[in-house]
C-alpha cells in the first residue's frame, strides 16, 4: 500500500494507473476508522481496479471547536485496517496542501442545503461541498463511495458531481450498525458506558416510526412521540427528527401522498452530553 502525502506525488501515481488503463475508486474519511468505512471500502474493490482512501480531517466543515479538537484520531491503526482491506494507496495530506495560504474558494449546493445537517450545523455542508470537491478533483477517480449514514452530505456531493461536471459516479453504501442497530460512527467512541446503552434509541425509534407510518399513523403524531421517547431515554436535545423526500430532501407531512410517505426517509440528529448523534432509515425496508 502506498502512502502519498502531497498532491504532486499523487498526481504521478494516478496517472501511472490512467496510463494501464486502469478504473479507480476513492473513498474519503477523516480517519479512526470502522467496519462503515471497510465496507465502502469493499464496495469501491469490487467495481474497480484500483481503491485510494484519503485520510484528512477537515477543519472547514466543523462548526464546533471543541468537536474538532476532540475529533479521533487513529492514523497507525487506519493504515493497518486499510491495507488488510486491500486498498492500493492511502492520501493523507497536510491541511496545507489542501488549503494553500489565500484559499479563498468555496463550493456551495444552493438546494437541499436549508434543512437537517445543514440548516443546524452552520457552515458545515459548504465546509463538506468544498473539501469533497478539492479531493475529487486531485484524486480524479471514476467512481467515489460515501456512506448513507450520512445522506443530505451523499446527496450534495452527487449533486456538485453533477453540476460540475466532474464526470465521477457518486456511490451511496447502506449504513453498517452494530448488533444493536446503533449506525457505526468514529464519534461513537466518545460515547461512555451509559450513553452507549442509550445510543441504539435512534434507530429504534426510526424503526418505531417506519412501522406505525406502514400501518397509517399520521406524520406529526408519530415524529412527537419520536421525540418524546428519544429525550425520555437520556438524550438531551433533537436537533431533528423529520421525515424527508430520498430524492432531494422535500418535508414530508400528512399532506403528502400515501406513496410520498413510503417512500421516503426518517432523518434524525440528537446530543448527550457534548456528542452529537445522527441517522436515517428508509421507511419501506
Ligand atoms: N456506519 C456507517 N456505514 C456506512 N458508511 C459510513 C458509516 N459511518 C460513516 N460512513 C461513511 O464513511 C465516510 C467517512 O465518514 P467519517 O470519516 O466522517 O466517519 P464517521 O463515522 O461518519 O464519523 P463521524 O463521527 O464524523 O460521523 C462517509 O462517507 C460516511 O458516510
Ligand atoms: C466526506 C468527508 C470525508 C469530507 O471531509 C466527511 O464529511 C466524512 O467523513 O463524511
Ligand atoms: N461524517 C460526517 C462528517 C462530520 O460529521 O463532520
Amino acid at each position: 500500500m502506498i502512502i502519498v502525502k502531497s498532491k504532486r506525488d499523487l498526481k504521478s501515481l494516478i496517472g501511472s494507473w490512467k496510463a494501464k488503463g486502469e478504473e479507480h475508486g476513492v473513498v474519503m474519511t477523516m480517519g479512526a476508522l470502522h467496519e462503515g468505512h471497510l465496507a465502502l471500502v469493499d464496495a469501491a474493490n469490487k467495481d474497480n481496479d484500483r481503491v485510494i482512501a484519503t485520510i484528512f480531517i477537515n477543519p472547514r466543515q466543523f462548526d464546533n471547536k471543541a468537536d474538532l479538537e476532540t475529533y479521533p484520531i487513529d492514523t497507525n491503526e487506519d493504515l493497518r485496517k486499510l491495507k488488510a482491506s486491500g486498498v492500493d494507496a492511502v492520501y493523507l495530506p497536510q491541511v496545507g496542501e489542501i488549503y494553500p495560504v489565500g484559499y479563498s474558494t468555496t463550493v456551495s449546493v444552493a438546494d437541499m442545503q436549508d434543512c437537517l445537517c445543514g440548516a443546524t450545523r452552520p457552515g458545515h455542508m459548504d465546509g463538506v461541498t468544498t473539501v469533497v470537491s478539492k479531493l475529487l478533483i486531485q484524486t480524479n477517480p471514476d467512481r467515489a463511495y460515501y456512506g448513507q449514514k450520512d445522506f443530505q452530505q451523499f446527496l450534495l456531493i452527487q449533486r456538485v458531481a453533477r453540476d460540475l461536471d466532474l464526470m465521477v459516479d457518486v456511490i451511496g453504501v447502506p449504513t453498517i450498525r452494530e448488533e444493536d442497530n446503533l449506525a457505526l460512527s468514529s464519534r461513537n467512541r466518545r460515547l461512555n458506558t451509559e450513553q452507549r446503552k442509550i445510543a441504539p434509541t435512534l434507530f429504534k425509534v426510526e424503526s418505531a416510526i417506519a412501522d406505525l407510518l406502514i400501518q397509517g399513523e399520521a406524520v406529526d403524531h408519530v415524529l412527537e412521540w419520536g421525540r418524546n421517547y428519544i429525550l425520555e431515554a437520556g438524550f438531551e436535545k433533537v436537533d431533528y427528527l423529520e421525515l424527508r423526500s430520498e430524492e432531494n430532501l422535500t418535508l414530508i407531512t400528512d399532506s403528502s401522498s400515501k406513496e410520498e410517505r413510503l417512500s421516503s426517509r426518517v432523518f434524525v440528529a440528537a446530543w448527550m452530553g457534548n456528542i452529537r448523534l445522527i441517522d436515517n432509515l428508509p421507511i419501506s425496508r
